[in-house]
């Protein structure tokens, strides 16, 4: 049997807001014992802020650069199981750095993913009129988490386990 590649990740999880790739990923990451990483922590950390206050103070062009280098960087250096923010994908690079990697899209529907966003709290984007803005993010994008996933799964009334488990069993395929 090969060794693993330590160098890129097992799984690359994309998928709206409230799609669940911090939550699922955790449960992956653990199921498989590999670790976990997720772009957005790691965009916090670079900037010694939360991510609410970068786009207050930086605005979001400023943090869609902060995460395509983000994104680049994690792609080279995670083993694991890795989590994109949401809106990753919109940047062109990102998407072509995806290519060759084993990238999962957990689908949600619109009735799941307001339930799981609440009010939107942390998330800048939805921080007004939360249904209306991530309907309107999630026709947008898509398109372009059906571009990058190399397999899909749907979230809508599962549990983070269950949609793990299913994810584990799709590696070993
Ligand atoms: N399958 C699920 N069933 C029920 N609740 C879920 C499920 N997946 C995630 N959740 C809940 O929904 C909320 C959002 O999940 P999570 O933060 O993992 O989403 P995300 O895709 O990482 O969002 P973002 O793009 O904003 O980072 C959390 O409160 C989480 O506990
Ligand atoms: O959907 C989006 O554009 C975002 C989702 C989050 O994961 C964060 O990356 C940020 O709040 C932007
Ligand atoms: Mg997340």
């Amino acid at each position: 049997m090969s060794a693993p590649d330590r160098s890129r990740p097992v799984c690359v999880l994309v998928g709206a807001p409230g799609s669940g790739k911090t939550t699922v990923g955790r449960a992956l990451a653990e199921a498989l014992g590999v670790e976990f990483r997720d772009t957005d922590a790691d965009i916090e950390q670079m900037a010694g802020k939360p991510i609410p206050e970068i786009f207050i103070d930086e605005g979001e062009a400023h943090f869609r650069t902060l995460e395509r280098a983000a994104v680049a960087a994690a792609l080279a250096g995670c083993p694991g199981v890795l989590a994109l923010g949401g809106g990753a994908v919109l940047a062109e690079e990102t998407r072509a750095a995806l290519v060759g990697h084993t990238v999962v899209h957990l689908s949600v529907e619109l009735s799941d993913a307001v339930k799981r966003v609440g009010l939107g709290a942390g998330r800048p984007l939805l921080a007004i009129n939360p249904r209306a803005t991530l309907k309107q993010l999630m026709d947008q994008r898509r398109p372009l988490y059906a571009e990058v996933a190399t397999a899909t799964v749907a979230t809508d009334g599962r549990t983070p386990e269950e949609i793990a488990a299913e994810i584990a069993a799709l590696l070993k395929g």
